[in-house]
């Protein structure tokens, strides 16, 4: 076998996540910490990973010896061997699920040994129990072995294409204390009362002041008080009056602020007051209201507040999404279903195949609004409002609910909202969750791995105390730090698109428990999760667009408590950013750093006006400019580009 040369074999270790500058200090370090690294890993997370731990630090080696320890690997053939040689040769790929496709993709790198190749094919098709497993995670077995994803959700639900998802989340708790948990509100919840709130369109409803102006009905206001709501928060007065009056809605409002019950409360009250019951078991369901959102996390939460709210009323609430049984969805469907939570890949598959009709659908929530209409979901959310027999805009309300609002988000909204639809801006469209204090360190590519465990250890959340959220650009980083970290003794999970659901919902338990206070991420836990007592979002890598900043950094900072964001800033990948985040770290109050700053002001960005601030920001209401009407002064941020998805990740 020819010796691969020297750059293929830079080739392999760039797939580490190294870069071949970095290898000899990486190598050193490794090699030097061996055997304590080692048992800090194994302590971590079990022998699995620490095998893991090792194999990488082989690839390391000449190139010769990457294909040697392979073949050694794949030769003897044990399953446990190949299991661990395909993390060898696919770090980012511990998922069990990986396809073999990807696999074979990565395993090209080493391409010159076919004889590896199959047998390693072989192997892991047959039992692939890799798998980046955080702490005591439950490790999957036989039975769960050919349930790795297959692309889209219509895919994972259809019985001819590929393998079958089988997956059967776990019933939430019945009882009536975990379905009214709840955290405290913060010091800052009295606070939101300052914040400036502007309504624009015609014939504005009044805000309401309290919950008892909204006149719910008994059982809601019940609900609403055992959730421990007292008071409303801003984006509550002014949104819940307005749905109650049957208006469509573009609500914008910080992250953290109490979205969701704005528009439960108000069509839960309409349903009750218009008698709807579930009615059950038959086999086509006919919701009244779809609530729709772009994770499957997320849109659990939004199931778990509306069973919440809808506690001890006839209206059931039902949630489907992908990486979970289709038989499963169905089932839940046909027992009855008034509020159907779902994401929108799962959502056209049940319509596709008949389980639901839209005939009754009287409200569309699209929750992360702007997410929802951009590229990746936008054509789908565009099927879902021509499909046969979905009400016109005319004949349903549509309500749309985000923290951000990109301009060109808000003109394609139009298509789904009556023309005389209200926008309701809580504070500054895009702006950043005042409550939660930011930091950019400039941290260059390759200090990032040092500069987290020291901001781990100084915030505490590397000692289990607190809690921190670690947003990374890619899938394959996600497991890579997420396994570094462990490596360091913090105790870590992760989450992202390319673990199994089952996967995904026991790292974020885990994470929610306190068992593993840290938990990395890429995006796709970026937008509404609603986790008590996460103190830090740490930006390892930075988003692609200051909205998903926005988003990210609210995961702390929540309902009036404080929180801390650092991100790491890269001046060679992230300069494109300087600009809008001197924006939003002003507008929040935040001190903006002097080098930051140079960085803004010597960088052009395409479709930012370089000449003037206020010009590189939008209005409010994007109305009001068609209208050739003046900016206003309270004029917020919002990218002026339609925001794709911020990196490799791929979306429900
Ligand atoms: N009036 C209220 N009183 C007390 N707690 C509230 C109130 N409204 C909402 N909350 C709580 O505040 C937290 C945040 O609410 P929610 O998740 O709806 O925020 P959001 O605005 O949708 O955030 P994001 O933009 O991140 O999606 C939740 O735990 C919710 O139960």
């Amino acid at each position: 076998m020819d010796d691969l040369p020297e750059a293929r074999n830079y080739e392999v270790a760039d797939k580490l996540e190294f870069q071949p500058r970095r290898r000899s200090k990486a190598c050193a370090r490794t090699t030097a910490g061996g055997a304590s690294a080692m048992e800090g890993v194994a302590n971590c997370m079990g022998r699995d990973m620490a095998f893991r731990m090792e194999m990488t630090q082989k690839l390391w080696r000449r190139p010769e010896e990457v294909d040697e320890v392979a073949s050694e690997v794949a030769v003897e053939g044990l399953a446990w061997e190949v299991q661990r040689g395909s993390c060898l040769l696919q770090p980012s790929s511990w998922e069990r699920r990986c396809g073999l496709q990807k696999l074979l993709g990565r395993l090209s790198l080493l391409r010159e040994d076919r004889r590896v190749l199959w047998e390693l094919r072989a192997e892991v098709c047959d039992d692939a129990l890799g798998g980046y497993k955080g702490l005591n995670e439950e490790v999957i077995t036989g039975s769960a072995k050919n349930s790795w994803k297959s692309g889209t959700e219509g895919a994972e639900s259809d019985d001819t294409q590929g393998p079958k998802v089988t997956y059967v989340p776990p019933a939430p708790p019945e009882d009536e204390d975990s379905i009214f948990a709840h955290y405290q509100t913060g010091i800052n919840f009295d606070k939101y009362d300052s914040i400036l709130v502007e309504v624009s369109g015609h014939d504005v409803p009044p805000a309401i002041l309290t919950f008892e102006e909204a006149n719910l009905c008994q059982t809601l206001n019940n609900n609403i008080a055992k959730a421990g709501y007292t008071k409303l928060t801003p984006v509550q007065k002014y949104s819940i009056p307005i749905i109650l009056a049957g208006r469509d809605l573009m609500a914008c409002a910080q992250t953290g602020s109490g979205k969701t019950a704005a528009f439960l409360l108000p069509i839960l009250a309409h349903m009750m007051r218009d008698g709807i019951t579930a009615s059950r078991f038959r086999e086509l369901q006919e919701p009244e209201c779809i609530i729709v959102a772009p994770t499957r996390e997320l849109i659990n939460q939004i199931y778990l507040e509306a069973r919440k709210f809808s506690f001890g009323t006839c209206v059931r609430a039902v949630v489907i999404y992908g990486g979970t049984q289709f038989g499963h969805s169905v089932r839940q469907i046909t027992q009855g279903c008034n509020v159907l939570c779902a994401t929108p890949g799962r959502l056209m598959d049940v319509i596709s195949k008949e389980k639901i009709g839209l005939r009754q659908v009287r409200y569309l929530v699209l929750d992360e609004a702007d997410r929802m209409l951009d590229m990746g979901f936008g054509p789908e959310m565009k099927k879902l409002i021509s499909c046969p027999g979905m009400p016109s805009k005319e004949q349903r309300q549509t309500l749309m609910f985000s923290a951000t609002f990109p301009e060109e988000i808000q003109r394609m909204a139009g298509e789904f909202l009556k023309l005389n639809y209200l926008f309701v801006a809580v504070g500054q469209v895009g702006g950043a969750c005042t409550d939660v204090q930011q930091t950019v360190l400039q941290v260059g590519q390759y200090s990032k791995r040092e500069k987290l465990v020291e901001t781990l250890r100084n915030t505490g959340a590397g000692m289990g105390d607190e809690r921190a959220m670690v947003f990374v650009e890619t899938k394959k980083k996600a497991d890579f730090i997420a396994t570094f970290l462990c490596q360091e003794k913090i105790s870590t999970t992760s989450i992202h698109g390319d673990r199994e659901q089952r996967e995904r919902e026991q790292a974020l338990g885990d994470f929610r428990c306190g068992k593993c206070p840290v938990l990395v991420a890429t995006s796709v836990a970026a937008r509404g999760l609603d986790i008590e007592n996460v103190q830090h979002v740490i930006n390892f890598d930075l988003p692609s667009t200051i909205d998903e900043y926005v988003h990210r950094i609210g995961r702390t900072g929540r309902c009036g408590n404080t929180g801390r964001a650092v991100s790491f800033f890269d001046p060679e990948s992230d300069r494109h950013l300087a600009q809008p985040l001197v924006k939003v770290l002003s507008d929040a109050q935040q001190d903006v750093p002097a080098w930051l700053e140079e960085i803004a002001f010597s960088t052009y960005v395409p479709g930012f006006s370089g000449s003037s601030r206020e010009s590189v920001f939008t209005s409010v209401d994007t109305r009001k400019n068609f209208r050739g009407k003046s900016t206003l002064s309270t004029a917020g941020f919002s990218s002026s580009q339609i925001p794709n998805p911020a990196d490799d990740e791929s979306w429900d």
